[in-house]
């Protein structure tokens, strides 16, 4: 095996350093064939037998001069929980030749990437006055945005729920910094400025009547087209933002059966093509883009190989 071809756990000092990359990611993803992105929408195989699916995410970036595919295994309704629900692999690739040039984990970079992204939505969409934030779900997801969601912005509270609430006060115990752990999704949506939706839920746990007017959302659980996190309500009431139209399209049951109409693409709105209507209740649906693994995936090789 070539020497630089290495399998190892990869350690961001902070997500935020994601952000600048991602950002210039979602634009160039949005500028269709100027962007330099090709990405096209990602095979899923479901394992019905075992309620598991594996995804298949390859992407290049002209502009980073990067190539990757990311493996993804994501299981429902694990009996095992020393397993995670969702697992992942990065490989990237020498554009120029094709030789592999890394196999990384992909798991803390699905983590990171996803909540940075929302990090990114968020900075646009949320309404002026954001004190309080809610986190529905307590798993990784809720961890990395948790994590980088108190480092960038300045909540007075932050409220989380879980189906079982036994997870939410562990959640709440390993944290850096304070999380009310409530009772119910309601109580803890109620009075939230800006919510996090990141569940393996298959049927609504959001409904738009909790829902403080103007409040942003984060809807980063159901990606596939049965599944659902948000009601019809919450859906058809507020301004839609999407990573990708077409995987939106595709893929979110809270966007194919509620019929709601997309607004834009986040790309758009880091470009300055469309408008961030932070004024009004927002929904970021985030599926996850191959395009944020590549980026995230040579942010951490280049850094790797300059310190080795
Ligand atoms: N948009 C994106 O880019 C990405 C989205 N995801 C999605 O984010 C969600 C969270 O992922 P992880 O935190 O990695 O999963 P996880 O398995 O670590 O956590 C899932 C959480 O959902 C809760 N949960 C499970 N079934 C539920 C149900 N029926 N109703 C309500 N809560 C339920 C669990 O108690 C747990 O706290 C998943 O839907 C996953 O597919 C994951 C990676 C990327
Ligand atoms: O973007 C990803 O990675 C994932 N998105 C949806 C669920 C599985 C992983």
């Amino acid at each position: 095996m070539n020497e630089k071809r290495k399998m190892y756990r990869l350690h961001f000092p902070s997500a935020s350093l994601l952000i600048p990359p991602l950002e210039t990611a979602l634009a160039n993803f949005s500028s269709g064939p100027e962007g330099g992105v090709v990405q096209p929408l990602r095979t899923v195989v479901p394992v019905e037998k075992y309620n598991g699916f594996l995804g298949v995410m390859p992407a290049y970036s002209a502009v980073d001069d990067a190539l990757t595919t990311k493996l993804v295994t994501f299981y429902e309704n694990m009996k095992d929980t020393s397993v995670p629900s969702h697992q992942a692999t990065v490989f990237l690739f020498d554009p120029r030749n094709g030789t592999l040039k890394a196999v990384i984990d992909g798991t803390v970079i699905t983590a990171k990437r996803t909540a940075a992204v929302s990090a990114i939505a968020t900075k646009f969409l949320k309404p002026a006055v954001a004190d309080v934030l809610c986190i529905l779900g307590a798993g990784v997801q809720a961890h990395s945005h948790y994590e980088i969601f108190t480092e960038l912005f300045s909540f007075k509270e932050v409220k989380i729920w879980n189906r079982s609430r036994e997870k939410a006060e562990t959640f709440a115990q390993s944290v850096k910094g304070p999380a009310q752990v409530c009772s119910s999704a309601q109580e803890a949506v109620t009075g939230a400025d800006v919510i996090i939706t990141v569940t393996m839920a298959t049927t609504p746990i959001l409904f738009g009547s909790w829902v403080k007017s103007g409040a942003h959302i984060n809807a980063v659980g159901a990606s596939r087209p049965d599944w659902r996190e948000l009601d019809d309500d919450v859906m058809r009431n507020s301004v839609l933002y999407v990573d990708s139209r077409e995987a939106a399209l595709t893929e979110s049951g809270d966007v194919i059966l509620s019929g709601a109409e997309i607004f834009a693409e986040l790309g758009e709105v880091v470009k300055g093509t469309k408008p961030a209507l932070s004024e009004k209740t927002t929904v970021f649906k985030s599926l996850g883009m191959a395009i944020e693994d590549t980026v995230a995936a040579k942010l951490v090789f280049d850094s790797w190989s300059s310190s080795n």
